[in-house]
């Protein structure tokens, strides 16, 4: 029987969170690990994975409805898989000069499914995101791509490392 897939999930209202889930799979797959990428909406088993990583986006100091949706929905099913979280959001570089804490939803999260880790990356607004507020952050000129990709990977392979 082949290793079981590694599962990168993910909350995201804009794709920026999703687009930080597909850095971290193809930064698994560079390191021989399978991932697949899903919307954590949509995942039926995750217990048939060897190790989740689950990341939301903030909104207003929240995580992502669909991220802390899974957190319920898995838990009693993930006891024995390795779990890591993210969060993404800050439109600034303050999420790679100092650690931000989760917030209340992934801290709960955190203790739901016992991860292993909770990190907080940079976020990113265009002028594409939904809603008159994200377009209006943006027009005042606080939007951008605050993702570090070599943060992403760095960390993935550091979740590598642990699996191997
Ligand atoms: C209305 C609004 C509220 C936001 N609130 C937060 C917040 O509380 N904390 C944060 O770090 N980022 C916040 N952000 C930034 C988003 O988290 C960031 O744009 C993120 O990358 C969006 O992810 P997504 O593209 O996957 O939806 C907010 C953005 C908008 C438009």
């Amino acid at each position: 029987m082949s290793t079981p897939k590694i599962l990168v999930a993910y909350g995201s209202r804009n794709g920026s969170t999703a687009g930080i889930a597909e850095m971290i799979a193809a930064a698994f797959e560079k390191r021989g690990l399978e991932a697949e990428v899903r919307p954590a909406g949509q995942v039926r088993d995750a217990g048939a994975y060897r190790a989740v990583v689950l990341g939301g986006a903030l909104y207003n100091a929240r995580w992502h409805p669909a991220a802390r949706a899974f957190a319920r929905r898995h838990a009693g099913k993930l006891a024995g898989t390795p779990v890591w979280l993210f969060s993404s959001g800050p439109l600034d570089d303050s999420a790679d000069t100092k650690e931000i804490p989760a917030v209340r939803h992934a801290a709960d999260a955190m203790r739901k499914l016992a991860a292993r880790e909770h990190v907080t990356f940079g976020g990113c607004l265009t002028s594409e995101a939904k809603g008159f507020i994200a377009r209006s952050i943006v027009r005042n000129g606080r939007g951008g791509d605050f993702r570090n990709p070599e943060r992403v990977e760095v960390w993935a392979a550091k979740i590598a490392g642990e699996l191997a």
